[in-house]
């Protein structure tokens, strides 16, 4: 993979949205400036830029892995597929999932690895995965998990405090020690080939399925569609600064204050097209036992919340985070499509009544 300096630089003649930039020392350090900042972003869009997060290193190392690891045949990789039962861990190939409920195709292809078998390495807990991950899985994998999990967890910690939660509560709805559908995740999508619209969604539109999402990526491509706008808008990689976003989860538990807010990727645009694109995700998600639900009970801004929102229903799920999760893999499986109700019930919190 090139050096970041040498990629050609992301076009500036296409729309993008600005993130606020969040200082990861800052937050730490208690400063309330940033806090408030901080807040400001995860109430609005739910997307920031972070700096000063201290996963660089890990991260080059992690897109190693992730090159390593598509470089194999695809015979050795397909070993190792998700499969269509609704379990995300493993290989994802191009074109296994639909991006839409007309059942287009997905160009995408990405290695997940999941955080139970990174920590209990070398005991599989949920799965085996490719020779190139098992190679890096105590240098680079388990460090990287272990590391995006804590930045995960303390940024849920300082949203869980603003919103009146008890210290720590979060932190319990995302235990290590329980088995959850957390995972780091590295994608490839190929060059664009000549033609092929930059409006043709390589991963389509979703809002992320679990609490919160560690985001590094170094080619354009990513988008989002702000509340109340029918328009898809770059975000611009910017170097040494993660994407962080917020998911369902994280939406659900705050009766709908904290907002997870929906996303795409398109081909890399303008010059950047020529190159495959390279992300790396780590999805917090709540342990597979927890319930879907709004806590009212625990926070008297959520009761509010969820006293005045229109449409309560999201804030009871009634499903586990487990079954939450297999439903929306299971259900944008090409191999599962039979027609548009099966997209329909893959989806999350997505359905806004404000978007086109
Ligand atoms: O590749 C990206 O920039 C975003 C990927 C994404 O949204 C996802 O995997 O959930
Ligand atoms: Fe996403």
């Amino acid at each position: 993979m090139p050096g970041l300096l040498s990629y050609p630089p992301f076009p500036d003649n296409v729309p993008t949205h600005p993130l606020l930039v969040v200082d990861y020392a800052l937050l730490k350090a208690g400063n309330e400036e940033e806090l408030d900042k901080f807040w400001t972003a995860a109430t609005t869009l739910g997307f920031w830029y972070m700096k000063n997060h201290g996963a660089d290193e890990l991260v080059n190392e992690m897109f190693d892995m992730g090159e390593e690891t598509m470089s194999l045949p695809f015979e050795e990789k397909i070993k190792f597929e998700q499969g269509d039962d609704g379990m995300s861990f493993g290989y994802k190939a191009a074109g296994a999932n639909a991006v839409d409920d007309t059942g287009a195709l997905d160009t995408v292809e990405f290695i997940n690895i999941s955080q139970d078998d990174a920590l209990a390495w070398p005991k599989p807990v949920h799965r085996t995965y490719p020779a190139t991950v098992n190679a890096r899985m105590e240098a680079t994998i388990r460090p990287f998990i272990q590391l995006s999990a804590e930045v995960n967890c303390t940024l849920m910690e300082i949203l869980g405090k603003k919103l009146g939660f008890k210290a720590g509560r979060l932190t319990e709805l995302h235990r290590l020690d329980e088995t959850s559908g957390s995972e780091t995740r590295c994608i490839r999508n190929p060059p664009r080939p000549g033609g092929i619209s930059e409006e043709k969604a390589a991963l389509g539109a979703h809002t992320d399925f679990g609490s919160m999402t560690f985001l590094h990526n170094r080619l354009g491509g990513l988008q989002v569609m702000p509340p109340g706008s029918d328009k898809w808008l770059y975000i611009k990689p910017i170097p040494g600064h993660a994407v962080c976003n917020l998911g369902d989860a994280m939406h659900i538990f705050s009766g709908g204050i904290l907002k997870s807010n929906l996303h795409r990727v398109v081909p890399a645009p303008g010059a950047q097209a020529v190159l495959p694109r390279w992300s790396l995700a780590m999805f917090t998600r709540p342990s597979d036992s927890v319930v879907l639900r709004a806590l009212p009970e625990e926070s008297p801004m959520v009761a509010e919340a969820v006293a005045n929102a229109p449409d309560k229903s999201i804030f009871n799920s009634g499903q586990t985070s487990k079954e939450w999760f297999a439903r929306r893999i299971k259900n944008q499986r090409t191999k599962n499509q039979k027609g548009p109700e099966t997209w329909h019930q893959s989806r999350g919190t997505e359905h806004r009544p404000d978007a086109a």
